[in-house]
């Protein structure tokens, strides 16, 4: 006898190998036109599927969990921070959740050098210069970034991702500082040739470029709160490529605004795809570089995150604890 495919709702429309292997493997209800569900419709899923796969863009929130039918045994997110899925609430149900941890740290790294490239040497803004009309020709004043060999580096967060773009700032000589909840292991610290500081505020106050690279959990809401931006140094700049929710967006446009900070580079914000008015103003004036959530898009990245949401499933089907569990107390 055949086992039952498991009914497998896949929110968002996912790479091509990744859709067709799932509708190999499972009962696989997809979303070919992209749209994303409303609250109405994730309700509809959990009542009916064995699995969901959502995505950063879903809010599965204990509402919706408490909704959820008997038969709701996974929720396979695409994706790796978990913070659109009440965990908690989940679990308490008997419904085991899984993420995508790994395979995005590169892609992300490198949209984080990226950034703190694009701001320190206004790439966007020169980039506009051609196709606009506007080149007068070369001068020795004119377009002047920063440079940013020599100038110091500090990490807020040193998981996968943070030591990822740490690797690659030593390459560009920056010095390298870190906050993290956990000191890194000796051996790690000194290949990284980071420096640790248990104070964030103090690290914060030192640094020429802060890069936000931790997870956004109850406890890192605001972490760069008004007080805290307000100890960076007015000629610092600021990269968040984890979640908009762990920089006070109101409090980093006043200081950008009445140039208490030399600038920020955004690709995430508080509420996607929405962003707060005054960063966009600064944004529109070049003051500074927003991308609309791009940090893992590149087509190697989705694949493999895909395949790492198919091995959660099967895996979990199959009887076995799924590789990416993710547990409250990770977070
Ligand atoms: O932001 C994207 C992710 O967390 O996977």
């Amino acid at each position: 006898m055949t086992k039952k495919k498991p009914l497998v709702v896949v929110t968002r429309k996912l790479p091509a190998v990744v859709e067709t292997r799932m509708r190999e493997l499972f009962d696989a209800r997809l979303n070919i036109d992209d749209t994303p569900m409303s609250q109405a419709a994730l309700v509809e899923a959990v009542k009916t599927a064995d699995v969901l796969v959502p995505t950063v863009t879903d809010r599965i929130d204990a509402g919706i969990i408490a909704q959820a039918g008997d038969q709701l045994r996974l929720i396979a997110n695409f994706g790796n921070g978990v913070d659109n899925i009440d965990v908690t609430s989940a679990v308490q149900r008997g419904i085991t959740v899984t993420n995508t941890p790994g395979v995005l740290t590169d892609d992300t790294a490198d949209m984080t050098i990226a950034l703190i490239l694009a701001v320190a040497r206004r790439i966007a803004e020169g980039a506009r210069v051609i196709p606009d009309d506007e080149w007068a020709g070369w001068s020795p004043t004119w377009m002047l970034g920063r440079r940013i060999t020599g100038k110091r580096l500090g990490i807020v967060g040193m998981g996968r991702i943070g030591q990822a773009v740490a690797r690659r700032a030593a390459a560009f000589g920056l010095s390298i500082h870190y906050h993290n909840r956990r000191r890194l292991d000796a051996r790690i610290e000194e290949k990284l040739d980071a420096t640790y500081w248990d104070s964030l505020d103090q690290m914060l106050a030192r640094m020429d470029i802060v890069s936000v690279n931790c997870p956004h959990t109850p406890a890192t809401y605001h972490l760069l709160s008004a007080r805290r931006l307000k100890l960076m140094k007015p000629d610092a700049i600021l990269v968040n490529t984890a979640r908009g929710e762990i920089v006070d967006e109101t409090a980093l446009a006043r200081m950008l605004e009445a140039g208490e900070l030399a600038g920020a580079g955004l690709d995430v914000f508080e509420s996607e795809p929405a962003v707060n008015p005054r960063l966009l103003r600064l944004a529109r004036q070049h003051r500074i570089v927003v991308l609309p959530h791009m940090g893992s898009a590149t087509h190697e990245g989705r694949a493999d995150m895909g395949e790492k949401v198919i091995v959660n499933i099967k895996t979990f089907m199959d009887g076995h604890k799924p590789p990416d569990r993710v547990l409250p107390s990770m977070l």
